[in-house]
């Protein structure tokens, strides 16, 4: 690898893996992130991904070779820190707390702190400076702490469900300011989340992850490259399984939704009407068999 590549990747992991007692959670994980890059980690439930940013943040001790900003995790967790930012549980938040007081102690303990940003973040909720934590709901509680964070610049910000439990109007406003309030070149995220179709659009490449292997890592142009979905009519289907969908859905009136991995949409078009599939149906039929 080239000096260049090597700046600019931010993760390079190879050959994780992390047994629980009776649990295999990272078997043999290897995936590669650079610099300025939104990656989805997406897996269904127990799949590893908690485990997988767990093991970049240095909380947990596994096997195999992980270096994150080129450092070691496991032995440099407290340098590394200073440039990453993650969400941690936000139960962290004492309940006496108020949101004028939360603000001051993290600009004080902080010094890539943007006071700005977290009130630019804040002024799109209901939160108030004088409000305690005690006295705000759920997702209140979540909100004030992603302003907060969201407020810290860091090379690599790491997101594990960051959205949970909140309504659907603040969840896209998240997402859409993490794009235009944080995200740049500069910057790398890994995020975590099962509403696959509402990040789909801000992510540079996007992460599979089942049995705590990784089974599909691509930048997002090549997951449309990739895969084809075509609209088949019930009297073309028979022709169109010959060219092996990876799966294959029935609609009302006789037609079925075939999707391609690797075949040219010029050779579909003739099936029927072509697109590049949502990430969810990618996911849906990726994992087809995971609870069996
Ligand atoms: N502390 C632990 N002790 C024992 N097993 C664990 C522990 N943490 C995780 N596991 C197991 O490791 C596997 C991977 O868990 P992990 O939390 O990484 O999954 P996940 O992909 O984040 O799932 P979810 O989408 O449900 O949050 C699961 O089978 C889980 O039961």
């Amino acid at each position: 690898m080239n000096a260049v590549a090597d700046n600019l990747r931010v993760v390079n992991a190879h050959g994780l893996r992390k047994a629980y007692k009776n649990k295999l959670a990272l078997d043999s994980a290897s995936f590669k992130i650079d610099a300025g890059r939104i990656v989805g980690l997406i897996g269904p439930n127990g799949a590893g991904k908690t485990t997988a940013l767990k093991a970049m943040l240095g909380l947990i001790p596994f096997d195999g070779e992980l270096s994150v900003l080129g450092r070691d995790p496991r032995t440099e967790r407290d340098e590394l820190m200073k440039d990453v930012c993650f969400i941690a549980d936000v139960a962290v938040l004492p309940r006496w707390i108020r949101v004028r007081e939360a603000i001051d102690f993290v600009a004080g303990v902080h010094p890539r702190f943007d006071r700005a940003r977290c009130e630019r973040f804040l002024a799109n909720t209901q939160l108030k400076p004088k409000q305690r934590v005690r006295e705000m709901s759920k997702g209140m509680i979540v909100q004030l702490h992603l302003a907060l964070v969201m407020a810290i610049d860091a090379k690599l910000l790491v997101l594990d469900e960051p959205t949970l439990g909140l309504d659907i109007l603040y969840r896209k406003q998240f997402y859409q300011r993490l794009l235009e309030d944080y995200f740049d070149e500069q910057k790398t995220i890994v995020i975590t989340t099962h509403q696959v179709e509402e990040i789909e659009h801000i992510l540079t490449d996007v992460m599979f992850i089942r049995d705590g292997r990784v089974v599909l890592d691509a930048p997002m142009e090549d997951v449309g490259e990739r895969f084809t979905e075509v609209l088949v009519n019930a009297d073309l289907a028979e022709a169109a399984r010959q060219l092996g969908p990876i799966d294959e859905r029935a609609l009302p009136f006789g037609k079925t939704v075939m999707l391609f991995d690797g075949v040219p949409s010029s050779a579909l078009a003739g099936y029927g009407e072509t697109r590049t599939p949502g990430l969810a149906d990618l996911f849906v039929a990726t994992m087809k068999g995971t609870y069996a």
